[in-house]
């Protein structure tokens, strides 16, 4: 397989290399180049926030970049490994084991408790781990987070920034390389947002990469580096 784990990464290998990356939206009434030749470099630990005015790309950007869809030219580099154009099979086993996601909403599973909620995670991965373990790994991201004590709390029962923080954990329960995150304080208040941004940034701690889509220049200037996307292009 082609796949770098993380122990046997080049640390001086980029986690994501993209040059000239450009994307046009069809399926509207009219075709819109959305991106029109972003770079973007992140290392390991690094962190990035990427502001820009509403419909400006950045959620496009964000997908391109978790291979959720391909660009139209361009290149982008994985830890190395040139994805710009990978089929969707590949592409989907690198989802699940290059990035962690999060989003605005939360969407956690209301009937399970917080601690079952960042397990589930587990589950489909690839390689088969016992519930023992699987609970143990969800521990510790929940204990990264902060909210340990709250694994045995149902969602209903947590207010927004712990739903929210649970969220992170369950992104972070993989061992992401890059976590990619679009607008996750847009549902809260200041103080809480302040909480999850200090959540997410301290993941970085450990050696992932950290891209931040937010609207937010607070939040923006809490990361290593500040992009803003205009006309397609990151400055
Ligand atoms: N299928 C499509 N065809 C044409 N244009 C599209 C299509 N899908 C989205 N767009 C447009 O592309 C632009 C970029 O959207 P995107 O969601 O990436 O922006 P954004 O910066 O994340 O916005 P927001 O901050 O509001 O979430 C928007 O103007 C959107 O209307």
């Amino acid at each position: 397989m082609d796949a770098v784990g993380p122990g046997e990464a080049d640390q001086r290998v980029p986690l994501v290399r993209i040059t000239g990356l450009t994307k046009t939206l069809t399926g509207q009434e009219t075709a819109r180049t959305v991106l029109a030749g972003v770079d973007l470099t992140l290392h390991r630990g690094d962190s990035v926030a990427v502001l820009g005015r509403s419909g400006s790309g950045k959620s496009t950007l964000l997908s391109l970049i978790g291979l959720f869809d391909r660009p139209d030219g361009g290149e982008y580099l994985l830890d190395g490994q040139d994805v710009t154009r990978v089929p969707e099979r590949r592409a989907a086993a690198l989802r699940s084991a290059a990035f962690g996601f999060v989003f605005q909403r939360f969407f956690l599973l209301k009937h399970l408790t917080a601690v079952q909620n960042v397990s589930m995670a587990l589950v489909n991965g690839q390689g088969w781990l016992p519930r023992r373990k699987r609970r143990a790994k969800a521990m510790a991201a929940l204990e990264l987070m902060g909210i340990a004590h709250l694994a045995g709390h149902r969602p209903p029962r947590l207010s927004g920034g712990e739903q929210q923080r649970v969220a992170i954990a369950r992104a972070l329960v993989r061992e992401p390389r890059v976590l990619l995150a679009d607008e996750p304080t847009g549902a809260l208040d200041t103080e809480t947002g302040n909480l999850v941004i200090e959540a997410l940034r301290s993941a970085t701690d450990r050696g992932c990469g950290l891209i931040l889509v937010t609207h937010d220049h607070d939040h923006a200037a809490k990361m290593n580096r500040v992009t803003h996307l205009v006309d397609g292009v990151l400055t």
